[in-house]
């Protein structure tokens, strides 16, 4: 925010300032003064209270006419009420917290001297970056500085700045890192505490970063909240200590709550049969934008992976919380500026996130619940404009989550989709996933996850899983099998998870996501992007990328393939990433800047390795006048003929190839386990000779966390992955739970994984915590020798 520094006379200023503190004081009066009830018909901007450099900023960024929450909502905030509103998806909330916020600093003349005068929080770090884009936009002319903290950027940067910030937005996580370990971060002086989507903030999944965040400031502040679904719980409120809170709602109990140019549309569908529908639906609208919706983020790195490889015509992004910052944010940025687009997320983009003009919003799993519905179609039909949401149940899901919309006068329409208009693609993705055992990994990840999203509800009614045609799910993934579902026998006894126990899921979740992000910061708290935990998944896509790499980059340098749209979360492959269409040579990459693992540098300048990894030709045969043949040629046409009808040649084939993929499953699954038995036994070992002393505190402690997969563990151990990487599983993402952080405050624990119950081999294996200080490790190591 630029001053302005035209020299001027001591006299001048003097008359300047004087002349602006005359000013201030009258609008603070014209504020105090503001009779809501007898302003209720006002309409723009320039008719409230404001200072002329809010003003200005507000004309400049084109916003002229005022919202009806705006309208209501601005007054109030401005004369210092405690504020819970509420107002549909896309309905301009984000001004009417902002604004305020502005004003109540400049009319206190807030000056870098008096520290952080406002906080505004955030549960996403998408939507933390476009609400600070807000503010700088409307805040062009004000002499206020302000700051962003989210997770993933540079640690360093921010703590250097953020004792200079006047207004600081974040995530909760990054904020409580803050003011756990940054001195110059002081609250002391706060004067409006903001939280948009406050009830998200204000669930269990938060609730310990927000109530560490609330001990660090002061009880007399301004607090607002905002959401299209507001809580009004009184213990929430009570947390937040509300003064007299002035509840304004801009629609009644008896209308929806979502925005009426929204056409809302559900189809039932077989469970087996979603991807097919999906599938169906991108075809038939290649000219469109598109979010799609699904309950966890292997879902969506399956679908994104298998449909990219059978190219729908349409450019396909993925967006969820386990990508990189940077990866999310390009995502972010593509999508938001796409015309044609499809974009697969998890319901880290269901709150809040502001994309232009999306036309179609598809719900592929049911949400949680009707809120988490309300804001996923939100994402489309914004600011009046007009949009469409296709919500897809299965038949158990059908009349119990209809019911409840209804409950919140939410009307949507029936579709029946024509069979003739629905295309299967099982054996398209059977073929991908016998091609490739990255994907069929990926296929029954998501499998299980699926299982799990279900399994978590606590909404029985809606979500029962053994009433799931799992085996016919798993087929439709392209799964050769149905992956073993290690709660199953809980679904099937109808026990689902206590409620202590899902918030036990959710937390130890939240810690999971700890370990990456102290990961991410040493113990100065400063960013160390290479140390990211990389998983199995992340280890076999950069294998993949590194013998592609090539390829694509032929590829893109012919403009031979159609659409150019790598996998770009697992390393710094994106710097290649682009349509082929418009590439120039001159704008491609230097090779050089991408960055390869260790081994692939040895290999690419090692000439015994790169001729081991060069073409080793084909094999040729010769006929008897000389001529080469390829060993696999294809047959003529006339010999094909003579064998019999192609259909029943086909499916002779399609049997055949079947039995073999059962064949290699097996074999996968025997060499799992094999390896599975061999770790336990060395892990056993390991923890008997540390019960007798014979390795040290620390040699025994940092073994058992190598356990859960070393650096040099580089083959893919699927049964142990799935059976091990159940909690990560969990994760519905729900992935705004990942802004959750290491807190000092947060006691480091090492606890037996859970398993749900049913008592497998892998109940045994120990999961442990990335330990923060020695005083942590020596616990860890206590516990584990005690174990
Ligand atoms: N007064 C206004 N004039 C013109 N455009 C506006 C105005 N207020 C908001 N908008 C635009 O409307 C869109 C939605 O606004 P905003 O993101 O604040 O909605 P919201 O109510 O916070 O939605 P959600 O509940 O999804 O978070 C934005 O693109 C914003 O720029």
């Amino acid at each position: 925010m630029p001053r302005n520094t035209k020299a001027i006379s001591r006299e001048d200023k003097r008359r300047l300032r004087h002349k602006r503190k005359e000013n201030l004081e009258d609008l603070k009066k014209r504020v105090e003064e503001f009779d809501p009830v007898e302003n209720s018909k006002i309409t723009k901007f320039d008719e409230l209270p404001l200072t002329q450099e809010t003003l200005r900023g507000l004309g400049e960024s084109g916003y002229v006419n005022l919202t009806d929450i705006q309208r209501e909502a601005i007054p109030i905030c401005l004369q210092g009420h405690d504020v819970l509103g509420a107002a549909k998806t896309g309905s301009g909330k984000t001004l009417s917290y902002l604004i305020p916020v502005l004003e109540r600093l400049n009319y206190e003349k807030w000056s870098d001297m008096d520290g952080v005068g406002a906080l505004i929080i955030l549960p996403t770090r998408e939507l933390a970056v476009q609400i600070y884009e807000v503010l700088l936009r409307i805040g062009k002319f004000s002499s206020l500085s302000a700051g962003l903290v989210i997770g993933g950027k540079d640690y360093k940067f921010e703590k250097e700045r953020i004792g200079k910030v006047n207004i600081l937005i974040g995530t909760p996580g990054r904020i409580l890192q803050h003011l756990d370990e940054s001195s110059t971060l002081n609250l002391d002086n706060l004067q409006t505490l903001v939280l948009d989507e406050a009830d998200r903030i204000l669930d269990m999944g938060f609730r310990q970063t927000i109530d560490s965040i609330l001990n660090d400031i002061p009880p007399q502040r301004q607090t607002l909240l905002f959401s299209a679904t507001q809580t009004k719980s009184v213990k929430d409120l009570a947390r937040l200590s509300l003064v007299n809170p002035k509840y304004i709602s801009t629609s009644t109990d008896q209308e929806a709550t979502t925005p009426e140019s929204l056409d809302q549309f559900c189809v039932t569908t077989q469970l087996s049969e979603k991807l097919d529908l999906l599938w169906s639906f991108i075809k038939a609208h290649i000219n469109t934008k598109i979010l799609v919706f699904v309950s966890s983020s292997k879902q969506v790195h399956f679908i994104y992976e298998s449909f990219r490889k059978l190219r729908p015509g349409i450019q396909l992004l993925k967006l969820h919380g386990r990508q990189k910052q940077k990866a999310r944010m390009e995502t972010t940025q593509q999508f938001t500026h796409a015309s044609h687009c499809c974009l697969f997320a998890t319901d880290v983009v269901a709150r809040g996130l502001d994309f232009p003009a999306i036309d179609w919003v598809i719900q592929l799993d049911c949400p949680e619940d009707v809120t988490t519905y309300i804001h996923r179609v939100g994402r489309s039909a914004r600011f009046g404009r007009s949009g469409k949401s296709l919500l897809m149940l299965t038949p158990n899901e059908e009349t119990p989550f209809l019911k409840k919309l209804g409950s919140r006068k939410i009307a949507v329409k029936k579709l029946n989709v024509k069979g003739s208009k629905k295309k299967s693609i099982h054996s398209q993705l059977q073929s991908l996933c016998f091609e490739s055992p990255e994907l069929k990994y990926l296929g029954q990840k998501a499998f299980i996850s699926y299982c799990k999203s279900v399994f978590v509800q606590a909404d029985k009614e809606v979500f029962d899983l053994s009433k799931l045609p799992l085996e016919e799910y798993a087929k439709s993934l392209g799964l050769p099998g149905t992956p073993k579902v290690k709660f199953m026998d809980r679904a099937r006894e109808g026990k689902g998870m206590s409620e202590g126990e899902i918030t036990k899921v959710k937390a130890k979740k939240n810690a999971s996501r700890k370990v990456m992000n102290l990961a991410k910061t040493d113990e100065n708290g400063e960013a160390m992007e290479e140390k990211r935990v990389r998983t199995k998944y992340d280890k076999m896509f950069e294998r993949t990328n590194q013998n592609i790499l090539s390829e694509h980059y032929m590829q893109m340098t012919h403009g031979k393939a159609g659409e150019y749209d790598d996998d770009d979360d697992d390393g710094d492959f994106l710097t290649v990433r682009r349509t082929v269409d418009d590439v120039d040579e001159k704008d491609l990459p230097p090779l050089e800047l991408i960055n390869t693992s260790k081994r692939a540098m040895k290999r690419a300048t090692s000439r015994k390795l790169t001729a081991k990894m060069q073409d080793k030709g084909s094999k040729m045969v010769f006929d008897d006048a000389g001529k080469a043949h390829a060993v696999y040629e294809l047959e003529n046409e006339e010999d094909f003929q003579k064998q019999g009808p192609a259909d029943e040649l086909k499916e002779q084939f399609l049997s055949g190839e079947k039995a073999n993929m059962h064949k290699e499953d097996a074999v996968d699954k025997s060499v799992a386990k094999e390896k599975r038995v061999e770790k336990k036994r060395r892990r056993k070992e390991l923890e008997r000779l540390a019960k007798e002393d014979e390795v040290s505190d620390e040699e025994a402690a940092y073994t058992v966390v190598l356990g859960h997969g070393s650096e040099d563990d580089e083959e893919p151990d699927l049964e142990r992955d799935l059976a091990l990487g159940e909690e990560e599983e969990r994760e519905k993402d729900d992935e705004n739970k990942e802004e959750e952080r290491p807190s000092k405050r947060t006691k480091m624990v090492a606890e037996p994984q859970e398993e749900d119950g049913d008592g497998g081999e892998e109940g045994n294996v120990i999961e442990i915590e990335q330990p923060e200080s020695i005083q942590d490790l020596e616990a860890l190591t206590e516990k584990l020798i005690n174990e």
